[in-house]
């Protein structure tokens, strides 16, 4: 799904009201009605025993909330407006609805700058109307002090139109103060990229996506570099790969897991799991001495190599098998040697085109050693913020910043970087960006990165693109996570869980 900068949201809209000729009144009712609708269908609002309250702004914000404050008090919810005077200007979409609640005798009061606060009843649902995409510059003190009055009040749920009134759409803050805290936020047609990053996590709280009826050719047109990994874009990829009747383990690659020290071989048994789990035809793995054992007993399908040393890596050695893909770093640890190998390793790979991705100990290596150059074009860095850190070798002010260090970096070094966390962002040699729409705070859980990037590397070896690869590792990573949390809990689960939960995530998205 496109994520549009607001230039194009406006367009977008724009476009449905020429090409539907309707006016912007009657679209701003159908946003209104898809937020009716969301509340009304949602069987935790008790609407007819706790009041609404409902703040609007003079925009068309305003004119949502105005109207959607209409069909609460037709359905039977009792209903108070406040109309928040923040810049004395008027949008006809505010004065139509004003206009129509004032017919109804809806509660309607006007708040101008410098009045007393009206006491406003914790016991009700808050509902924000006041800004919307539209806001575009910081607020004077007064109203500042407003908004934290709001966020202080402990109302029933607070649920943001569009956006959480304060907050800018697509650029940072220089401070927190003056953003509507929402529980929800109701938001029109596409997710807006401060939803995406955590710094706004808390004002946002959950969003959820009210269609407003863009149209297919519309959203086509829509030239953006920001994406948010739907379904629908993980069947487009997953199509072109159902299995053929009379296919054979070749046909799904060769890849080869390299990792592992004393006491880290697990992490290695969780990666290649993960990648026999996700499809692989077949897999080596590359371990210290120390971890053959362990790798034959918990791992039979896998045929495991291993270094001359005992407890650590010291020389890396592929086996004469053509290797379609490779998955290096995990639990790799940082002796001298493994440093060493790692730099042989990557020197003498450097022009032999394998798909590669670069995990934890690996990518803390290429930081300390300056080695992003050796890297060959199109290879994959799964950093965690800390590990992208190091790699960037300073911090961000911001998640904006962050954001456009990681572009800057995938396009300078022309590779892709999955940086981990809520919503994984994966950014691409070319300058977009991925989000992952799948997983929650449980596989916040020691060896869950070993598992994506075991899953990763099965996809590269399937013969997915690097791109593919990335997308289709995140999104069916956290989707596992997803169904595993479900049946165990977010607390309980642990790295394995999300493995054994790959094959219903498979089954989830076929078609
Ligand atoms: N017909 C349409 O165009 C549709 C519009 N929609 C709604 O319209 C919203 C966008 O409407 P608007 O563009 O009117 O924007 P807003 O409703 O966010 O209002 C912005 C107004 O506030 C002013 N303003 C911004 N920052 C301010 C500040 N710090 N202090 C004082 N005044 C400030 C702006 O100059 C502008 O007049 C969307 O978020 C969405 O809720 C949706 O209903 C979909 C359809
Ligand atoms: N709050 C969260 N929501 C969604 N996914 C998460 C969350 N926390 C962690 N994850 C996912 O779990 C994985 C954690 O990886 P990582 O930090 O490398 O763990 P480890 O090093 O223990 O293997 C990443 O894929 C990340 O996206
Ligand atoms: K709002």
């Amino acid at each position: 799904m496109k994520i549009p900068s607001l230039n194009q949201i406006r367009k977008a809209d724009q476009y449905c009201i020429d090409s539907e000729s309707i006016s912007s009144a009657q679209l701003i009712e159908r946003a209104a009605k898809g937020c009716f609708d969301w509340i009304i269908h949602n069987k935790s609002f008790k609407i007819r025993k706790y009041p609404f309250i409902v703040l609007v702004g003079n925009g068309k914000n305003g004119g949502d909330g105005l109207s959607l404050s209409y069909m609460l008090h037709l359905y039977g919810a009792i209903v108070f407006v406040y109309g928040i005077n923040i810049s004395n200007h008027f949008s006809n979409e505010f004065l139509i609805n004003k206009k129509k609640i004032l017919q109804k005798k809806i509660n309607f009061k006007m708040i101008n700058e410098g009045e007393k606060f009206p006491v406003l009843n914790q016991e009700n649902y808050l509902i924000d109307a006041i800004f919307g995409t539209g806001f575009n510059r910081t607020m004077n003190q007064y109203w500042k002090f407003f908004f934290h009055y709001i966020n202080e009040k402990k109302f029933k749920e607070v649920i943001s139109i569009d956006i959480p009134s304060g907050l800018f759409m697509e650029k940072s803050h220089e401070n927190f103060e003056g953003i509507i805290k929402a529980t929800h936020t109701l938001t029109f047609q596409v997710p807006k990229l401060s939803f995406l990053l955590p710094n706004y996590a808390d004002y946002v709280g959950k969003w959820h996506l009210i269609n407003i009826g863009w149209k297919d050719d519309c959203i086509r047109k829509i030239q953006t570099k920001n994406f948010y990994i739907d379904d629908e874009s993980i069947h487009a990829i997953y199509k072109k790969k159902i299995r053929k009747k009379f296919t054979h383990k070749g046909n799904y690659g060769h890849g080869i897991i390299i990792g592992g020290s004393f006491g880290m071989i697990g992490s290695v048994v969780l990666s290649a799991t993960a990648s026999f789990r996700t499809g692989i035809g077949k897999l080596s793995v590359y371990v210290p001495s120390c971890g053959y054992q362990i790798i034959q007993n918990t791992l039979p399908e896998a045929i495991v190599n291993t270094d001359v040393e005992k407890h650590y890596i010291s020389n890396i050695v592929l086996s004469n098998d053509k290797i379609n893909a490779i998955g290096i770093g995990i639990g790799m640890g940082f002796h001298s040697k493994t440093v060493y190998a790692l730099e042989s390793f990557l020197l003498k790979i450097k022009n032999k085109k394998i798909p590669m991705v670069i995990d934890a100990d690996a990518i803390n290596i290429l930081s300390h050693q300056l080695l992003l150059e050796l890297l060959p074009k199109e290879t994959i860095l799964t950093p965690h913020p800390k590990e992208f850190q190091r790699l960037l070798c300073r911090s961000w002010k911001n998640d904006y910043e962050k954001l456009h260090f990681l572009k800057e970096m995938s396009k300078k070094h022309k590779i892709f970087i999955v940086l981990k966390g809520a919503h994984s962002v994966i950014s691409t040699p070319n300058g977009y960006l991925y989000f992952n729409s799948t997983g929650n705070p449980g596989m916040s859980t020691s060896g869950s990165g070993d598992v994506l990037t075991g899953m990763i590397m099965s996809f590269l070896s399937q013969g997915y693109s690097p791109k593919e690869s990335c997308i289709m590792g995140v999104y069916l990573h956290g989707l596992a996570g997803d169904i595993a949390s479900k049946k165990l809990s977010e607390e309980a689960i642990i790295a394995n869980d999300i493995i054994h939960h790959i094959g219903e995530a498979y089954l989830k998205i076929k078609i």
